[in-house]
């Protein structure tokens, strides 16, 4: 018997589907037998439905009254913090996130509508002087137009909400395509916009596969800019498209992020920044370690130490308020950081502990955090990104071999350092070309409002978040007139 399935948020309306279509289960990662929800995948005429609708409000909304603009982004915010808990139980029964950073994740979401509610009203533009007598010169800000937003599965809401936040409060309407892997937080916050008092068309999301909904969007001739957070290889898909129809693009992709630890080293922040860098969120962030690199007189006492900690990690359900380390995202993740443990081993590693899948009666994908010493600089779980709980640790003799080798890969997102002098905690600031660097802190878990974003095949186009987050969406005005 067919029923009717969720399928996409278009011009203001929740449309639904038949189930005889293609149905999309959104599977809890915890528990193969539990189907958080199930939506019917949208086709790429439906998605052209919801670009078009965009397209159609993109005029109005860019002309709104910035405290209308301001009111409503503020109302989402309020929602969305107002049922925290709820939504991080969601997002953590989706992806597996531990509820704990489930609830910070709800909470950056809220805070980043919040943040934009602002900036809607941050004075916009400057005046020049003409070099040219009787002639006055006024530089500001416009709206792009229609903003195409590509997420990824690894933070369902927090991604989500700091891409749509600034494209909206700088007068852009939004077409949406979250990860498959997690559709059910992006619907709940499409639900949220749909009570803000958002015009129709504004907001749009659309839930269905990368191969059709997300290629729409980026073939689209509606479509001005897009926005995209994901792996390398989807970024430069979708970075040639936009190239070929000359709009702009940002792409945050993958990340192979050092930290160093120097022999001056407080010895317990050196170790709690590299669990919480490595292994909280399971690996799966962008902004992990995942190198370790460790001058030589610190070297064997911090691994001793930090293998120990490792080991009292409690895999679990992401649920239970005792749990570290919750399930890997699915199945094919899974596949992929066993494939590396074997090929770090297959390289001449040595794995003090961890890389096991653990087996359990519900099904979850656990996998207890692995740490590998010995590890050489031309070795695969040293150089591509693994985005699992996955560490690789690199002993080298000072301060300068360990800022060439943090320094020797294709990407440069995030860069660590432990140490206690302020020497090298300045210099490394200086001269680490990633483009976040964090002294005495994780790699990972970043502020709501400062830039976001990296280097070489890390990140393109400016960067987001915070006020930086206006020179994406926005375009730039000149204008001359004569007195
Ligand atoms: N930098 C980061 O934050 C992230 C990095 N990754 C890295 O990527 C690896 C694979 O993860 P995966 O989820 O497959 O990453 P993808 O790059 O495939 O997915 C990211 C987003 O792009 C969409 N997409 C996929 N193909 C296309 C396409 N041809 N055109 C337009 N959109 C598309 C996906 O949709 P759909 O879900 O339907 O495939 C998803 O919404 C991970 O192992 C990790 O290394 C992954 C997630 C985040
Ligand atoms: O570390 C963070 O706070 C953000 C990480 C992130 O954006 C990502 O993994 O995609």
């Amino acid at each position: 018997m067919s029923s009717s399935l969720k399928t996409s948020f278009v011009n203001g309306v929740f449309v639904e589907a038949d189930s005889q279509c293609d149905v999309l289960e959104n599977r809890n990662p915890s528990n193969a037998e539990e189907i958080v929800d199930r939506f019917a995948r949208a086709d790429a005429a439906l998605t052209e439905k919801a670009i078009a609708a965009a397209r159609d409000a993109a005029g109005s909304w860019g002309r709104t009254n910035p405290q209308v603009r301001a009111d409503i982004l503020d109302r989402i915010g309020s929602e969305i913090l107002e049922r925290r808990q709820e939504l991080a139980e969601l997002l953590s029964r989706e992806e597996g996130k531990v509820v704990r950073e489930a609830l910070g994740e709800v909470e950056r979401a809220g805070r980043s509508f919040k943040f934009y509610a602002q900036e809607v009203l941050r004075a916009n533009g400057e005046k020049y002087e003409s070099v040219r007598e009787g002639v006055s010169v006024d530089v500001f800000t416009q709206p792009i137009g229609v903003v195409g937003i590509i997420s990824p599965w690894n933070f369902p809401i927090a991604i989500p909400a700091w891409k749509a936040a600034p494209a909206l409060a700088f007068g852009n309407t939004v077409v949406m395509k979250p990860a498959e892997l997690v559709p059910s937080s992006a619907w709940a916050l499409a639900e949220i916009i749909s009570r803000s008092g958002m015009p129709a068309g504004v907001f749009n999301l659309v839930i269905g596969p990368g191969r059709t909904v997300g290629d729409t969007i980026i073939r689209s001739p509606k479509v001005d800019a897009i926005t995209f957070t994901g792996s390398e290889g989807t970024g430069r898909q979708v970075a040639e498209i936009a190239a070929q129809r000359l709009i702009r693009v940002q792409l945050e992709m993958g990340g192979k992020n050092p930290l160093v630890v120097l022999d001056d080293a407080d010895l317990d922040v050196a170790i709690e920044v590299a669990l919480n860098g490595s292994f909280y969120s399971t690996g799966q962030r962008c902004t992990a370690s995942s190198r370790l690199i460790v001058t030589t007189g610190i070297h064997d006492e911090f691994v001793a130490r930090l293998a120990e900690r490792t080991r009292a990690l409690r895999v679990g359900d992401p649920l239970c308020a005792d749990t570290d380390i919750g399930p890997v995202v699915d199945p094919s993740q899974l596949k992929q950081n066993l494939a590396y443990i074997e090929s770090g081993l297959q390289e001449g590693a040595t794995l003090i502990c961890g890389g096991e899948y653990l087996e359990n009666d519900k099904g979850a994908y656990h996998f207890s955090p692995a740490l590998f010493v010995d590890v050489q600089p031309h070795m695969r779980i040293y150089r591509e990104e693994i985005f699992g709980p996955v560490l690789s640790v690199l002993k080298v003799a000072n301060y300068e071999e360990a800022l060439q080798a943090a320094e020797d890969t294709q990407y440069s997102l995030s860069a660590g350092i432990v140490t206690t002098s302020l020497k090298y905690a300045e210099h490394f600031k200086k001269h680490s070309s990633a483009g976040m660097v964090m002294v005495n802190l994780p790699t990972a878990g970043v502020d709501y409002h400062a830039p976001f974003g990296g280097n070489r095949g890390s990140s393109l186009g400016p960067r987001e978040q915070g006020t930086y987050a206006r020179q994406f969406f926005t375009r730039v005005k000149t204008a001359y007139q004569s007195a």
